[in-house]
């Protein structure tokens, strides 16, 4: 499945917060947005998977328009693991994952022997089986996060949208969430601040300032010392990882603090 955003814009309260974006994640493809705090990822993010509407501009899984679809079917193509996922719900880890097969399903079907496998299997690959009956209220941030990822994955989606995926998580665990991902072969559209492993995992990079794409290539095309301190307004310098052979980033102090 290939996801193109054309022409993209979002005001909110009468401010224009995305401006005219064209993105495209190709079927396979592994895509970051980064940015500073604020200059709209989420926002973006938001808008293609149909909870903010857009000013302008469209978005389209394969050719389907997803303005003009159901959020069902929308849902049954494209799953979320977005930032801050509270519920005040006492839902089991079991049953929280077990939602992720609801858009698969009629009003009212049982849960299915396929589907408990499928659960089952997300569990497994998000390291929770062992969880599986407590509480999600009462978990860890980091715990909640694996949580909310093995739920995407028991969607069984063509497309993986990430917002801020690694926030709550500790190195492991970081590590942990963007290898699952990667390893579902599907494509994948993240906001990531880490920009070490937006280098590392991502095959595309799309960098945002105040709403707009100030640039977009291959993490090495992307990651300059010069569009860093633009973007960001700080001064680090990009080398190669000795040990690991991939792109790291060393920041260095604010003079002014
Ligand atoms: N409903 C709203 N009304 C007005 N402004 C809004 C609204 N929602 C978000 N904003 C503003 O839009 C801008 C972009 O917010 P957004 O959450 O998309 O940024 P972001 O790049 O994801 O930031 P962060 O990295 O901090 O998560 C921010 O300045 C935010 O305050």
């Amino acid at each position: 499945m290939e996801l193109t955003v054309n022409r993209l814009s979002v005001s909110l309260s009468g401010i224009d917060i995305v401006k005219d974006i064209t993105l495209h994640v190709e079927n396979g493809a592994f895509v970051g947005i980064i940015g500073p705090n604020g200059c709209g990822k989420s926002t973006l993010l938001k808008s293609i998977y149909k909870v903010i509407k857009p000013t302008k501009g469209t978005v389209l899984l394969n050719e389907r328009n997803v303005a003009a679809s159901s959020a069902k079917v929308i849902a049954q193509k494209m799953a979320v693991v977005a930032q801050f996922n509270d519920m005040s719900f006492d839902f089991t880890v079991f049953e929280m994952v077990m939602l992720g097969r609801t858009p698969h399903k009629h009003a009212l079907e049982p849960d299915r022997e396929i589907d408990y496998a499928i659960v089952q299997e997300a569990l497994k690959k998000t390291d929770l089986l062992a969880y599986s009956d407590r509480v999600y209220s009462t978990l860890s941030g980091g715990e909640k996060q694996r949580v909310i990822l093995a739920r995407a994955i028991a969607q069984q989606p063509k497309l993986l949208i990430l917002d801020e995926p690694t926030n709550h998580l500790d190195m492991k665990y970081q590590l942990q969430i963007l290898s699952i991902v990667k390893s579902l072969k599907v494509p994948v559209l993240a906001a990531l601040h880490d920009l070490s492993l937006a280098a590392t995992y991502c095959d595309v990079l799309y960098v945002m300032k105040d709403g707009q794409v100030a640039a977009h290539g291959t993490p090495g095309e992307v990651l300059s010392k010069e569009l860093i301190g633009r973007v960001y307004e700080i001064e680090c310098e990009i080398y190669v990882n000795p040990v690991t052979g991939g792109l790291a980033i060393a920041y260095l102090p604010l003079a002014d603090h």
